[in-house]
C-alpha cells in the first residue's frame, strides 16, 4: 500500500472499513491525541468530475455540528489524493444492524428515527438538503447513537430550500414520486419520503417499494401503494402513511414531524435539534494544545478559530469530544511537529 508521506508522524492508517466507486475508508490513529478516526481516502484521478462532488461535501461538512452527523476533523489535500478525516463510528452501518435482528421493535425505531429527524431537520435549518438517506448512510457509534454520512449529494439551493432542485440523484428505493418523474421537487419534501422509507425498513424489515426491475419499481413509488404488515401498530402506519404521501404537497413537514404524536411518545419532549455551535471556545482544550505547544493560550485560540481543518483543528475537536466524554485530557508529542503560525502582534 503507498505509505502517505503526508500522514507520517501525524496519523497511523490500520484496516480498510469501507470501499467505494473512488474512495476507500480506513481506521487510522490520530496520534497526538491517540484517539481512533476514519479517513476517507479519495483518488483525484480516479475523481474525475466527482471532484465538485468532493469539495461540495467537505464545505456542507465544515459547517454541520450535530451529535448526529459524522464529523469531520481535517482534510489533507495533496498532489494525487484528498484525505478527510472523520469521526470513527464503531457500531457499522443501521443497514446491517436491521439486517441482523430482521426488525426493530417500535421503541428501537423511535430511538433511532428521533434521531434522524433530529440530524435532518438540523440540516434543512442551515438550508441543506441531503437527497441520499438510507440506512447504509447511517452509521452507529459504540453507544447506539446514529451518524448522517455521505454529503456529497447533499445540496443548497442558492435562494434556500424553498427552491425547487432538478438533478434526479440518489437510489431509487428511497426516491420520492415526484424525482423518480423527473419534475421538480423540493430537496426538503423528498428527505421526507427518504425518511418514510427508512421508518418503514426499520419497523417493518424490509423495503416498502422494492422490484428488481427499475420499471416495475418506478410503477410502485408512482402508485404510493405499499404492504402494511399486520404487526405494525395503527399510529406507526398513520405516521409512515403522512411521510410517504406521493403528492409532496400533502406530506407531512419535517417541522411538523418534530413533534409528531408517534416521536414523543413515550419520550414527551419533542426532538431538539441542537444548533450546538462546535467552533466554541474550549478553554481547558486550548490550554492543553498551548502548553503542549510552548505558545501563549491566545496565540493557539488566533490559530484555532481560523478553522482551517489542519492538524490542530482535529486534535482541538477531538479533545473537545473526549472532554465531553469524561475521559482524561493528554497529548502525546509527536515525531513531526504540526506549524502553528504565530501571529504577527
Ligand atoms: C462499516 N463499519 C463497520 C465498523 Br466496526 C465501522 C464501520 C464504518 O464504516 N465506520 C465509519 N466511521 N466513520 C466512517 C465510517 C465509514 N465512513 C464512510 O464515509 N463510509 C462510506 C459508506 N457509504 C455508504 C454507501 C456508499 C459508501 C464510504 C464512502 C466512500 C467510500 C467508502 C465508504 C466514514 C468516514 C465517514
Amino acid at each position: 500500500m503507498v505509505k502517505f508521506l503526508e500522514l507520517k508522524g501525524f496519523y497511523e492508517l490500520e484496516r480498510t472499513i469501507g470501499c467505494g466507486g473512488f474512495a476507500k475508508v480506513k481506521l487510522a490513529t490520530h496520534l497526538a491525541t491517540g484517539e481512533k478516526v476514519a479517513v476517507k481516502i479519495m483518488d483525484k484521478a480516479l475523481l474525475g468530475a466527482d471532484l465538485a462532488r468532493v469539495k461540495l461535501e467537505i464545505s456542507a461538512l465544515k459547517s454541520l455540528s450535530h451529535e448526529n452527523i459524522c464529523k469531520l476533523y481535517e482534510v489533507i489535500e495533496i498532489e494525487t489524493h484528498i484525505f478527510l478525516v472523520m469521526e470513527y463510528c464503531s457500531g457499522g452501518e443501521l443497514f446491517d444492524h436491521i439486517v441482523e435482528k430482521n426488525r426493530l421493535t417500535e421503541s428501537e425505531s423511535r430511538m433511532f428515527f428521533r434521531q434522524i429527524v433530529s440530524a435532518v431537520a438540523y440540516l434543512h435549518t442551515l438550508g441543506y438538503a441531503h437527497r441520499d438517506l438510507k440506512p447504509e448512510n447511517i452509521l452507529l457509534d459504540r453507544h447506539q447513537n446514529l451518524k448522517l454520512i455521505d454529503f456529497g449529494l447533499c445540496a443548497k439551493p442558492e435562494g434556500g430550500m424553498a427552491n425547487p432542485l432538478y438533478t434526479s440523484c440518489g437510489s431509487p428505493t428511497y426516491a420520492a414520486p415526484e424525482l423518480v418523474q423527473g419534475k421538480q421537487y423540493l430537496g426538503t419534501e423528498v428527505d421526507v419520503w427518504a425518511m418514510g422509507v427508512l421508518l418503514y425498513t426499520l419497523l417493518a424489515g424490509a423495503l416498502p417499494f422494492d422490484d428488481v426491475n427499475i420499471d416495475s419499481l418506478y410503477k410502485k413509488i408512482l402508485s404510493g401503494k405499499y404492504e402494511e404488515p399486520p404487526f405494525m401498530s395503527l399510529e406507526s402506519l398513520r405516521l409512515i402513511r403522512c411521510m410517504l404521501q406521493v403528492d409532496p404537497t400533502k406530506r407531512i413537514t419535517i417541522k411538523e414531524l418534530l413533534s409528531h404524536p408517534w416521536l414523543t411518545l413515550g419520550v414527551l419532549e419533542p426532538v431538539q435539534i441542537m444548533l450546538q455551535n462546535s467552533k466554541m471556545y474550549q478553554r481547558e482544550c486550548i490550554g492543553i494544545m498551548a502548553t503542549h505547544y510552548n505558545v501563549e493560550n491566545r496565540t493557539m485560540w488566533q490559530h484555532l478559530k481560523k478553522w482551517k481543518y489542519d492538524y490542530h483543528t482535529a486534535t482541538y475537536l477531538l479533545l473537545v469530544s473526549k472532554k465531553k466524554r469524561g475521559s482524561g485530557l493528554k497529548l502525546y508529542s509527536l515525531s513531526v511537529k504540526p506549524l502553528i503560525d504565530i501571529d504577527k502582534e
